[in-house]
């Protein structure tokens, strides 16, 4: 990765001071995030830490009530999640939002379809040819683009989503839990792809709860407690220990062994 240059380069993304309450809740309070260009940054904090939240307000979900967030050095206002797109931000939420009836090539290209010309019918060869182009820069393996996506298992399902997001060129791309309900082999699958985005050169904001997953991929772990920055951790030395004393605001806890891994 680009982690030993990666404090001195502009990141692609920059949330500043960000605050955001709902009501009486304080879900982020002056919260801080770099991401750089082929950097994956893990998001992680116990239940109602504010991980969603943030992602919300970097997708142009929600919008903060203060605070910065830049792309590429610029102040941006994200007003929407299709704002967030043409700004080069791309979101993959846990619902993956996919139509289980469609094929794999119509679920990329679902509402940015390519047409044969500006007003005529779908180009559905070129869909299919763009998908497994797509999939296979990601090294994902699919049985068809034409296959029903109810017939992929989890891993491939999101991939797909992932894929998808692919087809408007972000620049940043937010993960919410992506391994969360699969299996050990699927995940190892997914953990992957992340890989081959960071390769591309995408930053990608990962949030999971699981931490021996994250210390694989992502080079660096910002930890939130209570809506607020609570850690920054280089992935590859940081200490299990470490990470889990600040995500619960201890100064240390004790690790079983097989919690060490
Ligand atoms: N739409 C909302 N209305 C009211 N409160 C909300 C809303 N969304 C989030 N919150 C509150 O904001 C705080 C942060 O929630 P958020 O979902 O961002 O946390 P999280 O770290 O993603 O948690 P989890 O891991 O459980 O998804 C919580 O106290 C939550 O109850």
């Amino acid at each position: 990765m680009t982690g030993e240059n990666a404090g001195t380069r502009q990141p692609v993304l920059a949330v500043r001071q960000v605050t955001k309450r709902f009501g009486a809740v304080e879900a982020l309070i002056g919260v801080d995030l770099d991401v750089h260009a082929g950097e994956v940054v893990a998001l992680v904090g116990d239940n109602g830490a504010g991980k969603s939240t943030l992602a919300k307000i970097v997708s142009g979900v929600l919008q903060p009530d203060s605070g910065q967030v830049r792309i590429a050095g610029e102040p941006v206002t994200i007003g929407s999640p299709a704002a967030a797109h043409a700004l080069g931000v791309s979101t993959v939420f846990q619902d993956l939002a996919l139509c289980e009836n469609l094929s794999v090539a119509a679920n990329i290209f679902l509402g940015r379809e390519l047409r044969v010309s500006a007003s005529g019918p779908m180009d559905l060869a070129r869909m299919e040819l763009e998908s497994t182009k797509i999939l296979r820069d990601l090294t994902v393996g699919v049985p068809s683009v034409l296959a029903p996506v109810r017939d992929l298992s989890a891993g491939q399902r999101q991939a797909v989503a992932i894929a998808r997001t692919l087809t408007t060129r972000p620049r940043i791309l937010v993960l919410d839990e992506p391994t969360a309900a699969l299996s050990v082999v699927q995940t190892a699958e997914v953990l992957m792809l992340v890989e081959r985005l960071r390769a591309m050169g995408l930053g990608v904001i990962l949030i999971s709860h699981n931490l021996a997953d994250l210390r694989s991929v992502a080079d660096r772990i910002e930890v939130l407690r209570h809506g607020r920055n609570a850690g920054s951790f280089d992935a590859a030395t940081a200490a299990p220990e470490e990470i889990i004393a600040a995500i619960a605001g201890a100064t240390r806890v004790a690790m079983p062994s097989w919690a060490r891994r």
